[in-house]
C-alpha cells in the first residue's frame, strides 16, 4: 500500500514534498557514486573487490570527520560529546572487520584473475588510511614517501595531519584541564591517579578506556586483514612491493597509545 493510503501503485505526492527539489538519487549522488566502480578485467568477483575497497574509504571518511569531533571534544574539556563519537567509532570499527568476511568469500583462484593487473598498486596507498593512523597518533612519516603516485592535495592533507595534533594530544589536554600534570616523568603517576581515584575521574578514566577500545579494534582490523592475506596470497609478496604477510605481521603489533597499555602493569 502507497503511504499516501492509495491500495495500490506508489505514493503520488508524500507528506512535506510541496516544492522540494531533493529525490533519493539526486540526495545521495547516485548516479557519481554508482559510475565508480569500473573494472580492469573480465574476471567477475573484480566488482566485489572494488566494492568493498570502495566502502572501506566511505567510512574512513566519517571515521576521520567523527575522531576530529572527539579531538575537538577533549580539547573543550567536553568529554561526554567525545565519548559519543567514540562509540559511534567503535561501531564502524567493528563494522570494518566484520566486512572483511565477504571479501574472503572470494577463492584465491578467483582472485588470481585479476591480480597481476592490480600491481603496482596496494592499501600501502590508502591516502586516509595513514590519515586516521596519524591523527591517532601513529605517526610514520616514512610512509609519505610511498605516496609518491598521490596529488599534492592529499600529500598536503597527509602532512598537515603530521602537524596536527593526535588524540593523545587531546587527551593529554583533557588531564590537564583537570590539574593532572602530563610531562613525560609525570604522565604514568597522572594516568595511575585517574585509575585510582575512579570518585573524581571517572569521565576520564571512561574517555581513556574509549581510546584503548578504538587502539585495540584498529589492531583487530590489522590482524584480521592479514588473516584474509594469507589466506589469499599465502606467502607471496604484495603488490604494493613489500613482504606480504610477514610486513603485516609487524604492522599488527603497533599501538596508538602505548601508555594505556603500558599502565596495565601497574593496576
Ligand atoms: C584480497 C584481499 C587483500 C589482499 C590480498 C591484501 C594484501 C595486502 C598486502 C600484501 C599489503 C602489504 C602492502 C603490499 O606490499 O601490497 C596490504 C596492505 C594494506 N591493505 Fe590490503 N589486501 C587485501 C584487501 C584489503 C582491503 C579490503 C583493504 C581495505 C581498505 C585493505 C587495506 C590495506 C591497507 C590499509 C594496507 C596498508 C597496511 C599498512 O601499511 O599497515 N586491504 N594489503
Ligand atoms: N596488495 C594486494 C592487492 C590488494 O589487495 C590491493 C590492490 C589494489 C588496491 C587495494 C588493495 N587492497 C589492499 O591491499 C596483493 O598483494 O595482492
Amino acid at each position: 500500500m502507497g503511504i499516501d493510503g492509495d491500495a495500490s501503485g506508489p505514493p503520488r505526492r508524500q507528506f512535506g514534498e510541496e516544492g522540494g527539489r531533493l529525490s533519493y538519487g539526486g540526495y545521495l549522488r547516485l548516479p557519481e557514486l554508482l559510475a565508480q566502480q569500473q573494472p580492469q578485467s573480465q574476471a567477475p568477483d573484480e566488482l566485489l573487490f572494488i566494492t568493498i575497497h570502495q566502502v572501506y574509504e566511505l567510512w574512513f571518511k566519517l571515521l576521520l570527520h567523527e575522531l576530529e569531533g572527539a579531538r575537538e571534544a577533549m580539547f573543550a574539556g567536553e568529554l561526554w560529546k567525545a565519548r559519543q563519537l567514540f562509540k559511534r567509532v567503535h561501531a564502524v570499527e567493528r563494522v570494518l572487520i566484520e566486512q572483511v568476511e565477504v571479501l574472503e568469500t572470494m577463492t584465491p583462484q578467483d582472485f588470481m584473475e585479476f591480480r597481476a593487473k592490480l600491481a603496482p598498486a596496494s592499501g600501502f596507498q590508502s591516502v586516509q588510511f595513514r590519515e586516521l593512523e596519524f591523527l591517532s597518533g601513529l605517526r610514520d612519516e616514512r610512509y609519505l614517501g610511498s605516496f609518491r603516485h598521490v596529488s599534492d592535495e592529499e600529500l598536503a592533507r597527509l602532512r598537515r595531519r603530521l602537524a596536527e595534533p593526535t588524540l593523545w594530544d587531546a587527551y593529554l589536554t583533557a588531564l590537564s584541564q583537570r590539574g593532572l600534570p602530563v610531562s613525560d616523568d609525570e604522565i604514568m603517576t597522572s594516568l595511575l591517579a585517574v585509575a585510582r581515584n575512579r570518585g573524581s575521574y571517572d569521565d576520564l578514566w571512561q574517555l581513556a578506556e574509549d581510546l584503548l577500545t578504538h587502539d585495540e579494534t584498529a589492531a583487530l582490523w590489522r590482524m584480521r586483514h592479514v588473516q584474509m592475506v594469507e589466506r589469499q596470497i599465502g606467502t607471496k609478496s604484495g603488490t604494493g612491493g613489500s613482504t606480504g604477510a610477514p610486513y603485516l605481521r609487524g604492522r599488527a603489533r603497533l599501538h596508538y597509545f602505548p601508555l594505556l597499555w603500558e599502565l596495565r602493569a601497574w593496576l
